[in-house]
Protein backbone atom coordinates (compact mmCIF):
# COMPACT_ATOMS: atom_id res chain seq x y z
CA UNK A 1 0.00 0.00 0.00
CA UNK A 2 1.31 3.19 -0.84
CA UNK A 3 0.21 7.50 -0.29
CA UNK A 4 0.27 6.78 3.43
CA UNK A 5 2.07 9.23 5.98
CA UNK A 6 4.12 7.80 9.32
CA UNK A 7 1.27 8.05 11.33
CA UNK A 8 -0.94 6.47 8.96
CA UNK A 9 1.92 3.33 9.44
CA UNK A 10 2.51 3.75 12.89
CA UNK A 11 -1.09 3.93 13.66
CA UNK A 12 -2.29 0.61 11.66
CA UNK A 13 0.86 -1.63 12.73
CA UNK A 14 0.14 -0.90 16.42
CA UNK A 15 -3.90 -0.99 16.45
CA UNK A 16 -5.53 -4.17 18.09
CA UNK A 17 -8.98 -3.68 17.13
CA UNK A 18 -11.86 -0.99 16.46
CA UNK A 19 -13.88 -0.31 19.44
CA UNK A 20 -17.36 -0.42 19.70
CA UNK A 21 -17.41 3.74 20.61
CA UNK A 22 -15.73 4.29 17.44
CA UNK A 23 -12.26 4.50 18.96
CA UNK A 24 -8.97 2.54 18.17
CA UNK A 25 -7.40 0.57 20.51
CA UNK A 26 -3.65 1.26 19.95
CA UNK A 27 -0.82 -0.88 21.60
CA UNK A 28 1.73 1.51 23.25
CA UNK A 29 5.62 0.20 22.54
CA UNK A 30 7.26 2.77 25.19
CA UNK A 31 5.42 3.92 28.40
CA UNK A 32 7.53 6.89 30.52
CA UNK A 33 6.23 8.48 33.82
CA UNK A 34 6.66 10.58 36.21
CA UNK A 35 6.11 11.47 39.60
CA UNK A 36 3.20 13.88 39.00
CA UNK A 37 0.63 11.98 37.12
CA UNK A 38 1.57 8.25 37.83
CA UNK A 39 0.40 7.78 41.60
CA UNK A 40 -3.17 7.94 40.67
CA UNK A 41 -3.34 5.71 38.13
CA UNK A 42 -0.95 2.84 40.49
CA UNK A 43 -3.57 4.02 43.31
CA UNK A 44 -6.26 2.53 40.30
CA UNK A 45 -4.43 -0.21 39.59
CA UNK A 46 -3.52 -1.64 43.05
CA UNK A 47 -7.73 -0.96 43.51
CA UNK A 48 -8.52 -3.83 41.31
CA UNK A 49 -5.32 -6.26 42.05
CA UNK A 50 -3.56 -5.78 38.66
CA UNK A 51 -0.32 -5.91 37.76
CA UNK A 52 1.58 -3.57 35.07
CA UNK A 53 1.09 -5.91 32.12
CA UNK A 54 4.43 -4.80 30.16
CA UNK A 55 6.56 -3.57 33.12
CA UNK A 56 10.15 -3.84 30.47
CA UNK A 57 7.99 -1.14 28.29
CA UNK A 58 7.63 1.29 31.41
CA UNK A 59 10.53 3.52 32.64
CA UNK A 60 10.45 5.88 35.22
CA UNK A 61 12.36 9.04 35.86
CA UNK A 62 11.61 12.22 38.75
CA UNK A 63 11.82 15.76 37.35
CA UNK A 64 9.04 18.05 38.24
CA UNK A 65 9.59 18.50 42.19
CA UNK A 66 13.18 17.49 42.41
CA UNK A 67 15.11 20.47 43.95
CA UNK A 68 18.00 21.07 41.59
CA UNK A 69 20.49 22.42 44.62
CA UNK A 70 20.58 20.50 48.02
CA UNK A 71 19.05 16.49 46.78
CA UNK A 72 19.60 14.61 50.30
CA UNK A 73 17.26 12.53 51.34
CA UNK A 74 14.77 13.26 52.84
CA UNK A 75 14.41 15.99 50.52
CA UNK A 76 13.77 19.21 52.32
CA UNK A 77 10.12 19.82 50.75
CA UNK A 78 8.05 17.55 52.59
CA UNK A 79 5.55 17.11 49.70
CA UNK A 80 8.33 16.79 47.15
CA UNK A 81 9.58 14.11 49.23
CA UNK A 82 6.25 11.89 49.63
CA UNK A 83 6.04 12.13 45.83
CA UNK A 84 8.99 10.58 45.43
CA UNK A 85 9.01 7.98 47.75
CA UNK A 86 6.06 7.35 46.35
CA UNK A 87 7.26 6.80 42.88
CA UNK A 88 9.83 4.66 44.34
CA UNK A 89 7.60 2.53 46.12
CA UNK A 90 5.37 2.19 42.96
CA UNK A 91 8.04 1.13 40.53
CA UNK A 92 9.74 -1.39 42.97
CA UNK A 93 6.13 -3.09 43.74
CA UNK A 94 6.09 -3.11 39.66
CA UNK A 95 9.33 -4.08 38.97
CA UNK A 96 9.90 -0.42 36.54
CA UNK A 97 12.91 0.61 35.69
CA UNK A 98 13.21 3.80 37.47
CA UNK A 99 15.92 6.59 36.26
CA UNK A 100 16.03 8.04 39.95
CA UNK A 101 18.26 10.59 41.72
CA UNK A 102 21.47 8.01 42.18
CA UNK A 103 21.26 6.75 38.72
CA UNK A 104 23.23 8.84 36.85
CA UNK A 105 20.23 9.08 34.52
CA UNK A 106 17.93 11.45 36.04
CA UNK A 107 16.35 14.03 33.97
CA UNK A 108 12.96 15.47 32.20
CA UNK A 109 11.22 12.75 30.87
CA UNK A 110 11.47 13.56 27.08
CA UNK A 111 15.08 14.43 27.72
CA UNK A 112 15.84 10.77 29.01
CA UNK A 113 14.08 8.89 26.49
CA UNK A 114 15.43 10.49 23.72
CA UNK A 115 18.85 10.37 24.82
CA UNK A 116 18.83 6.51 26.26
CA UNK A 117 17.45 5.55 22.70
CA UNK A 118 14.14 4.25 24.40
CA UNK A 119 12.77 6.55 21.88
CA UNK A 120 12.79 4.85 18.78
CA UNK A 121 11.54 5.58 14.94
CA UNK A 122 8.27 3.82 14.04
CA UNK A 123 6.73 3.53 18.31
CA UNK A 124 4.19 4.66 19.84
CA UNK A 125 5.07 6.83 22.97
CA UNK A 126 2.79 7.75 25.55
CA UNK A 127 3.29 9.36 28.90
CA UNK A 128 0.89 11.39 31.27
CA UNK A 129 2.57 14.52 29.99
CA UNK A 130 1.59 17.10 27.54
CA UNK A 131 5.03 17.42 25.85
CA UNK A 132 5.27 13.75 24.88
CA UNK A 133 5.09 15.31 21.26
CA UNK A 134 8.66 15.67 21.72
CA UNK A 135 9.53 11.97 21.06
CA UNK A 136 8.14 12.58 17.38
CA UNK A 137 11.68 14.36 16.51
CA UNK A 138 13.00 10.24 16.16
CA UNK A 139 10.12 9.63 13.76
CA UNK A 140 8.23 7.90 16.84
CA UNK A 141 4.24 8.81 17.53
CA UNK A 142 4.64 10.90 21.20
CA UNK A 143 1.49 11.36 22.54
CA UNK A 144 1.01 12.96 26.09
CA UNK A 145 -2.50 11.15 28.23
CA UNK A 146 -4.39 11.57 31.15
CA UNK A 147 -4.04 9.80 34.30
CA UNK A 148 -6.94 7.25 33.53
CA UNK A 149 -5.33 6.47 30.07
CA UNK A 150 -2.30 5.96 31.58
CA UNK A 151 -3.84 3.62 34.16
CA UNK A 152 -5.31 1.67 30.85
CA UNK A 153 -1.48 1.70 30.15
CA UNK A 154 -0.49 -0.07 33.17
CA UNK A 155 -3.33 -3.10 32.91
CA UNK A 156 -3.17 -3.56 29.50
CA UNK A 157 -0.51 -1.71 26.92
CA UNK A 158 -3.17 0.26 25.22
CA UNK A 159 -5.06 3.25 24.91
CA UNK A 160 -8.43 4.20 23.12
CA UNK A 161 -7.64 6.46 20.76
CA UNK A 162 -8.96 9.25 18.33
CA UNK A 163 -7.19 8.95 14.65
CA UNK A 164 -6.82 12.78 13.71
CA UNK A 165 -6.00 14.61 10.39
CA UNK A 166 -2.48 14.82 9.21
CA UNK A 167 -0.95 18.50 8.36
CA UNK A 168 2.05 18.42 6.28
CA UNK A 169 4.40 21.56 7.67
CA UNK A 170 6.63 22.60 4.91
CA UNK A 171 9.78 24.59 5.99
CA UNK A 172 11.79 25.21 2.67
CA UNK A 173 15.03 27.23 2.92
CA UNK A 174 17.82 27.55 5.84
CA UNK A 175 17.56 29.21 9.14
CA UNK A 176 20.23 31.80 9.22
CA UNK A 177 22.99 32.54 12.18
CA UNK A 178 21.38 32.78 15.47
CA UNK A 179 18.18 31.24 14.70
CA UNK A 180 17.47 28.49 15.84
CA UNK A 181 14.24 25.64 16.39
CA UNK A 182 12.93 27.43 19.01
CA UNK A 183 12.37 30.36 16.13
CA UNK A 184 10.76 28.08 13.71
CA UNK A 185 8.26 26.80 15.92
CA UNK A 186 7.45 29.93 17.68
CA UNK A 187 7.06 31.07 13.86
CA UNK A 188 4.57 28.34 12.94
CA UNK A 189 2.35 28.08 16.37
CA UNK A 190 1.95 32.37 15.74
CA UNK A 191 1.07 31.65 11.77
CA UNK A 192 -1.20 28.86 12.98
CA UNK A 193 -2.36 29.93 16.36
CA UNK A 194 -2.14 27.80 19.68
CA UNK A 195 -5.63 25.92 18.68
CA UNK A 196 -4.64 26.23 15.03
CA UNK A 197 -3.70 22.25 15.00
CA UNK A 198 -6.57 20.85 17.38
CA UNK A 199 -7.86 17.92 15.60
CA UNK A 200 -4.17 17.50 13.83
CA UNK A 201 -0.83 15.54 14.21
CA UNK A 202 1.82 18.19 12.60
CA UNK A 203 4.40 16.03 10.26
CA UNK A 204 7.66 18.79 9.87
CA UNK A 205 9.22 18.23 6.69
CA UNK A 206 11.09 20.40 3.99
CA UNK A 207 14.87 21.32 3.89
CA UNK A 208 14.95 23.55 6.89
CA UNK A 209 13.35 20.79 9.56
CA UNK A 210 15.89 18.14 7.02
CA UNK A 211 18.74 20.49 8.36
CA UNK A 212 18.12 20.71 11.96
CA UNK A 213 20.18 17.82 14.38
CA UNK A 214 17.74 15.22 16.24
CA UNK A 215 18.04 18.14 19.55
CA UNK A 216 16.68 20.69 16.89
CA UNK A 217 13.64 18.19 16.29
CA UNK A 218 13.22 17.33 19.70
CA UNK A 219 12.61 21.49 20.37
CA UNK A 220 10.40 21.68 17.15
CA UNK A 221 7.95 18.43 18.32
CA UNK A 222 8.32 19.20 21.69
CA UNK A 223 5.88 22.14 21.22
CA UNK A 224 3.48 20.58 18.72
CA UNK A 225 1.34 20.51 21.72
CA UNK A 226 1.17 24.32 22.43
CA UNK A 227 0.20 24.68 18.70
CA UNK A 228 -2.86 22.43 19.46
CA UNK A 229 -1.75 19.82 17.62
CA UNK A 230 -1.82 16.21 19.44
CA UNK A 231 1.56 14.96 18.02
CA UNK A 232 4.14 15.95 15.91
CA UNK A 233 6.92 14.53 13.62
CA UNK A 234 9.57 14.31 11.80
CA UNK A 235 9.96 11.63 9.06
CA UNK A 236 13.55 9.62 10.28
CA UNK A 237 16.13 9.74 8.28
CA UNK A 238 20.09 9.41 8.27
CA UNK A 239 20.64 12.21 10.66
CA UNK A 240 18.05 9.84 13.12
CA UNK A 241 19.62 6.43 12.71
CA UNK A 242 23.28 8.10 13.74
CA UNK A 243 22.07 9.83 16.66
CA UNK A 244 20.45 6.32 18.06
CA UNK A 245 23.56 4.16 17.30
CA UNK A 246 25.18 3.45 20.19
CA UNK A 247 22.51 4.57 22.47
CA UNK A 248 21.78 2.45 25.57
CA UNK A 249 18.70 1.28 24.93
CA UNK A 250 19.10 1.03 20.94
CA UNK A 251 18.84 -2.00 18.98
CA UNK A 252 22.51 -3.62 18.50
CA UNK A 253 24.15 -5.71 15.98
CA UNK A 254 22.14 -7.88 13.67
CA UNK A 255 18.92 -6.49 15.49
CA UNK A 256 20.55 -3.02 14.14
CA UNK A 257 20.42 -3.50 10.52
CA UNK A 258 16.68 -4.81 11.13
CA UNK A 259 15.38 -2.53 13.02
CA UNK A 260 17.01 0.40 10.53
CA UNK A 261 15.30 -1.60 7.80
CA UNK A 262 12.10 -1.12 9.91
CA UNK A 263 12.15 2.55 10.76
CA UNK A 264 13.09 3.38 6.95
CA UNK A 265 9.84 1.60 5.62
CA UNK A 266 7.75 3.94 8.35
CA UNK A 267 8.62 6.91 6.68
CA UNK A 268 5.67 9.06 4.84
CA UNK A 269 5.07 7.77 0.51
CA UNK A 270 6.21 10.11 -1.59
CA UNK A 271 3.06 10.49 -2.63
CA UNK A 272 1.20 10.16 1.20
CA UNK A 273 -1.84 11.90 1.16
CA UNK A 274 -2.28 14.90 3.53
CA UNK A 275 -5.51 16.51 5.03
CA UNK A 276 -3.54 19.51 4.83
CA UNK A 277 -0.01 21.22 3.71
CA UNK A 278 1.05 24.73 5.28
CA UNK A 279 4.51 26.07 3.81
CA UNK A 280 6.45 28.34 5.89
CA UNK A 281 9.53 30.63 4.29
CA UNK A 282 12.47 28.81 6.49
CA UNK A 283 14.66 32.25 5.10
CA UNK A 284 12.50 34.38 6.51
CA UNK A 285 12.96 33.63 10.28
CA UNK A 286 13.87 36.40 12.80
CA UNK A 287 14.98 35.59 16.48
CA UNK A 288 11.64 35.15 18.32
CA UNK A 289 10.44 36.21 21.51
CA UNK A 290 6.97 36.36 23.09
CA UNK A 291 5.26 39.72 23.71
CA UNK A 292 2.24 37.84 25.87
CA UNK A 293 0.93 35.29 27.86
CA UNK A 294 0.93 32.52 25.05
CA UNK A 295 3.49 31.02 22.71
CA UNK A 296 1.53 32.54 19.56
CA UNK A 297 1.73 35.89 20.99
CA UNK A 298 5.11 36.12 19.69
CA UNK A 299 6.79 38.78 17.59
CA UNK A 300 10.49 38.47 15.72
CA UNK A 301 12.93 40.54 17.87
CA UNK A 302 13.03 43.91 15.76
CA UNK A 303 9.16 43.63 14.85
CA UNK A 304 6.40 45.67 16.49
CA UNK A 305 4.15 44.18 19.00
CA UNK A 306 0.51 44.46 17.76
CA UNK A 307 -2.48 46.67 18.01
CA UNK A 308 -4.60 44.03 19.62
CA UNK A 309 -7.64 44.35 17.20
CA UNK A 310 -5.20 43.18 14.60
CA UNK A 311 -4.60 40.03 16.12
CA UNK A 312 -7.30 37.04 15.90
CA UNK A 313 -8.62 37.35 19.64
CA UNK A 314 -8.35 41.02 20.74
CA UNK A 315 -9.55 40.77 24.38
CA UNK A 316 -6.89 38.60 25.13
CA UNK A 317 -4.58 40.36 22.93
CA UNK A 318 -5.17 43.21 25.34
CA UNK A 319 -5.17 41.41 28.94
CA UNK A 320 -1.88 40.08 27.80
CA UNK A 321 -0.12 43.40 27.26
CA UNK A 322 -1.44 45.01 30.18
CA UNK A 323 0.05 41.89 32.24
CA UNK A 324 3.06 42.16 30.03
CA UNK A 325 3.39 45.76 30.39
CA UNK A 326 4.13 46.41 26.50
CA UNK A 327 2.35 48.64 24.34
CA UNK A 328 1.15 47.89 20.79
CA UNK A 329 4.29 49.84 18.16
CA UNK A 330 6.95 48.75 20.87
CA UNK A 331 9.63 45.84 20.14
CA UNK A 332 10.39 43.49 22.73
CA UNK A 333 14.12 44.09 22.27
CA UNK A 334 15.24 46.15 24.88
CA UNK A 335 13.24 44.94 27.60
CA UNK A 336 14.87 45.34 30.78
CA UNK A 337 15.49 41.50 32.23
CA UNK A 338 15.46 40.57 35.80
CA UNK A 339 16.14 36.56 35.48
CA UNK A 340 16.78 34.28 32.73
CA UNK A 341 15.93 30.63 33.05
CA UNK A 342 17.78 28.12 30.47
CA UNK A 343 16.51 24.96 30.76
CA UNK A 344 13.18 22.45 30.33
CA UNK A 345 12.42 19.74 28.05
CA UNK A 346 12.27 22.20 24.83
CA UNK A 347 15.79 24.07 25.02
CA UNK A 348 17.57 21.65 28.03
CA UNK A 349 19.87 19.63 25.70
CA UNK A 350 23.68 19.76 25.03
CA UNK A 351 23.57 21.86 21.81
CA UNK A 352 20.95 24.52 23.62
CA UNK A 353 23.97 24.54 27.12
CA UNK A 354 26.70 25.27 23.96
CA UNK A 355 24.66 27.72 22.09
CA UNK A 356 24.11 29.67 25.04
CA UNK A 357 27.95 29.30 27.05
CA UNK A 358 28.98 30.17 23.01
CA UNK A 359 27.23 33.70 23.48
CA UNK A 360 28.12 34.31 27.13
CA UNK A 361 31.79 33.41 26.88
CA UNK A 362 34.09 35.70 28.25
CA UNK A 363 31.09 37.78 29.19
CA UNK A 364 29.33 38.21 32.44
CA UNK A 365 24.97 38.52 33.10
CA UNK A 366 24.46 42.02 33.73
CA UNK A 367 24.09 43.42 37.41
CA UNK A 368 20.77 42.84 38.89
CA UNK A 369 20.08 39.47 36.52
CA UNK A 370 19.20 36.47 38.20
CA UNK A 371 20.50 33.75 35.57
CA UNK A 372 19.77 30.07 36.38
CA UNK A 373 21.17 26.81 33.76
CA UNK A 374 19.92 23.61 34.27
CA UNK A 375 20.45 21.01 32.48
CA UNK A 376 17.65 18.57 31.23
CA UNK A 377 19.24 15.58 32.89
CA UNK A 378 22.36 14.15 34.46
CA UNK A 379 23.90 13.02 30.81
CA UNK A 380 23.61 16.27 30.02
CA UNK A 381 24.99 17.57 32.66
CA UNK A 382 28.08 15.07 32.82
CA UNK A 383 28.83 15.70 29.23
CA UNK A 384 28.42 19.66 29.54
CA UNK A 385 30.99 18.87 32.32
CA UNK A 386 33.63 17.57 30.20
CA UNK A 387 33.10 20.38 28.07
CA UNK A 388 33.66 23.21 30.95
CA UNK A 389 30.95 24.32 29.90
CA UNK A 390 29.68 24.44 33.78
CA UNK A 391 33.11 26.47 34.20
CA UNK A 392 31.44 29.03 31.08
CA UNK A 393 28.33 28.93 33.00
CA UNK A 394 29.94 30.12 36.61
CA UNK A 395 32.17 32.35 35.21
CA UNK A 396 29.71 34.42 33.88
CA UNK A 397 27.78 34.72 36.73
CA UNK A 398 24.96 31.80 35.65
CA UNK A 399 23.75 29.78 38.93
CA UNK A 400 24.69 25.57 37.84
CA UNK A 401 21.84 23.28 38.89
CA UNK A 402 21.10 20.01 39.15
CA UNK A 403 18.55 18.70 36.59
CA UNK A 404 15.21 18.72 36.69
CA UNK A 405 12.06 21.03 35.37
CA UNK A 406 12.99 23.95 37.50
CA UNK A 407 11.95 27.02 36.40
CA UNK A 408 9.62 26.18 33.51
CA UNK A 409 6.95 25.01 36.16
CA UNK A 410 7.96 26.12 39.61
CA UNK A 411 7.19 23.27 41.41
CA UNK A 412 9.72 22.36 42.84
CA UNK A 413 10.73 25.73 44.45
CA UNK A 414 12.96 27.48 41.89
CA UNK A 415 10.42 30.48 41.16
CA UNK A 416 10.32 34.32 39.67
CA UNK A 417 8.82 36.95 42.44
CA UNK A 418 6.05 38.97 41.74
CA UNK A 419 6.88 42.01 39.59
CA UNK A 420 10.13 40.23 37.69
CA UNK A 421 10.68 39.90 34.08
CA UNK A 422 11.94 36.45 33.12
CA UNK A 423 13.12 35.23 29.32
CA UNK A 424 13.09 31.51 29.48
CA UNK A 425 13.88 28.77 27.07
CA UNK A 426 10.93 26.58 28.13
CA UNK A 427 7.51 26.26 26.39
CA UNK A 428 4.62 28.03 28.74
CA UNK A 429 4.03 31.21 29.73
CA UNK A 430 0.70 31.71 31.00
CA UNK A 431 0.46 33.98 33.80
CA UNK A 432 1.74 32.10 36.95
CA UNK A 433 3.56 29.85 34.91
CA UNK A 434 7.20 30.42 36.10
CA UNK A 435 5.68 30.98 40.47
CA UNK A 436 4.34 33.97 41.03
CA UNK A 437 1.17 35.66 39.66
CA UNK A 438 2.59 39.00 38.95
CA UNK A 439 5.49 37.19 36.88
CA UNK A 440 6.36 37.88 33.40
CA UNK A 441 7.29 35.29 30.91
CA UNK A 442 9.27 35.71 27.72
CA UNK A 443 10.09 32.64 25.68
CA UNK A 444 12.90 32.42 23.64
CA UNK A 445 15.56 30.32 22.37
CA UNK A 446 18.94 29.40 24.88
CA UNK A 447 21.02 32.36 22.50
CA UNK A 448 18.64 34.94 22.59
CA UNK A 449 18.61 34.41 26.22
CA UNK A 450 22.21 34.33 26.86
CA UNK A 451 22.35 38.09 25.33
CA UNK A 452 20.04 38.92 27.49
CA UNK A 453 21.03 37.83 30.25
CA UNK A 454 24.85 39.50 29.28
CA UNK A 455 22.64 42.59 28.28
CA UNK A 456 20.07 43.11 31.08
CA UNK A 457 17.62 43.72 28.31
CA UNK A 458 15.67 41.45 25.40
CA UNK A 459 18.73 41.31 22.66
CA UNK A 460 19.13 39.70 19.44
CA UNK A 461 21.77 37.49 19.80
CA UNK A 462 23.10 37.77 16.16
CA UNK A 463 24.49 40.95 18.01
CA UNK A 464 26.88 39.11 20.16
CA UNK A 465 27.17 36.03 18.56
C1 LIG B 1 2.76 18.30 35.32
C2 LIG B 1 2.47 17.86 33.93
C3 LIG B 1 1.23 17.05 33.94
C4 LIG B 1 2.45 19.02 32.93
C5 LIG B 1 2.11 18.58 31.51
O1 LIG B 1 1.30 17.71 31.25
O2 LIG B 1 2.63 19.11 30.57
C6 LIG B 1 3.78 19.76 32.91
O3 LIG B 1 4.83 18.96 32.48
C7 LIG B 1 3.69 21.01 32.10
O4 LIG B 1 4.59 21.27 31.31
O5 LIG B 1 2.73 21.78 32.27
S1 LIG C 1 10.30 20.89 31.57
FE1 LIG C 1 8.43 22.04 31.73
S2 LIG C 1 7.24 21.54 29.92
FE2 LIG C 1 8.82 19.98 30.16
S3 LIG C 1 7.85 18.33 31.31
FE3 LIG C 1 8.87 19.68 32.78
S4 LIG C 1 7.29 21.14 33.40
FE4 LIG C 1 6.54 20.15 31.53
Amino acid sequence: MSERTLYDKVWDNHAVQELPNGQTQLFVGLHMIHEVTSPQAFGMLEERGYDVAFPDRTYATTDHIVPTEDRSRPLEDEQAETMLSALEGNVDEHGVEFFGLDSGRQGIVHIVGPELGLTQPGMTVVCGDSHTSTHGALGALGMGIGTSQIRDVFATGCIAADKQDVRRIEVDGTLGEGVYAKDLILTIIRELGVEGGIGYVYEYAGSAVEDLDIEGRLALCNMSIEGGARAGYVNPDETTFDYLKGREYAPSGDDWDEAVGYWRSIRSDDDAVYDDVVEIDGDGIEPMVTWGTNPGQVVGIDEAVPEPDETNDPRAAREAQEHMNVSPGDTMRGVNVDVVFLGSCTNGRLSDLREAARVLEGSEVHDGVRALAVPGSQTVRAKAEDEGLDEVFADGGFEWREPGCSMCIAMNGDSIEDGELCVSSSNRNYVGRQGAEGGKTVLSSPATLAASAVRGEITDPREVL
